[in-house]
């Protein structure tokens, strides 16, 4: 599980200021909020790329080596797509099983294209890579940082279908940030609602149904 408590940081203007947020273990949880609520902030603060002011993480029995994260604008290295998909296993000195790439390299429809140089793949492909890449290591923590954005509506199914399937074989826990709501109602078990830095609720995702629906309600009635 992994725990937050009192997390404030401070960029600019922004402050993030969380009491107690709970990633329970192998679910699959919506993270979700306003553009600028905080959401890639804590996600940065939670995998190490940012320091905290205050506060605590604790991420129990994982290792920063389980964790891992994707990003709308995934980053490639200047490389072929066979050699951005193998680097986690790289660093981790694992040889890339055939099949297992073979196996991800269909997933992504990027069969075929092993040379090609993956900085000049388009940006729906650029993000399959990157979610494979994420995955093909075996975390125990995913991040998904609005990762199926510029995915076609095809491509978001298969990528559902894996999330699920891992579920069901092997399960790890997902944090998934989206702004589309059937992310959140196909997959997720638990949602987070952040706003303006500070985290607004925690519940199923029929639990938020009725929050926003009556948030809203309250807003537009006089
Ligand atoms: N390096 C920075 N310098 C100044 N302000 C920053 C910096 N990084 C983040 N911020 C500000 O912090 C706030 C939170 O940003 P963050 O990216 O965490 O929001 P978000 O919820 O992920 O938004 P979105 O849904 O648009 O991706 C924003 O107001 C942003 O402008």
């Amino acid at each position: 599980m992994v725990k937050i408590i009192e997390l404030e940081k401070r960029i600019e203007s922004f402050q993030l200021d969380i009491k107690s947020l709970l990633f329970q273990e192998k679910k699959i949880h919506g993270l979700i909020g306003s553009n600028g609520s905080g959401k890639s902030t804590l996600i940065k603060l939670i995998t190490g790329l940012m320091r905290p002011d205050q506060g605590t993480i604790d991420l129990g029995s994982l290792r920063s080596k389980d964790i891992t994260f994707t990003t709308q604008r995934p980053y490639m290295l200047h490389d072929t797509v066979y050699h951005n998909l193998i680097y986690p296993l790289k660093i981790r000195n694992q040889i890339p099983a055939k099949e297992v790439i073979g196996k991800w390299l269909d997933l992504c429809g990027l069969t075929g294209k092993e040379e090609q140089f993956a900085p000049s793949l388009s940006s729906g492909e650029r993000q399959k890579l990157s979610f494979a890449r994420a995955l093909i290591f075996k975390p125990k923590l995913v991040f998904i940082d609005e990762t199926m954005a510029n995915m076609d509506p095809d491509s978001i199914r298969a990528f559902e279908r894996i999330i699920t399937d891992i579920q069901s074989e092997d399960p790890i826990t997902w944090v998934i940030v989206s702004h589309q709501p059937t992310h959140i109602y196909n997959l997720c078990q638990e949602v987070h609602m952040m706003e303006a830095g500070k985290l607004l609720f925690s519940g199923t995702p029929t639990e938020t149904g009725y929050f926003m629906r009556e948030r809203h309600e309250k807003q537009w009635s006089y």
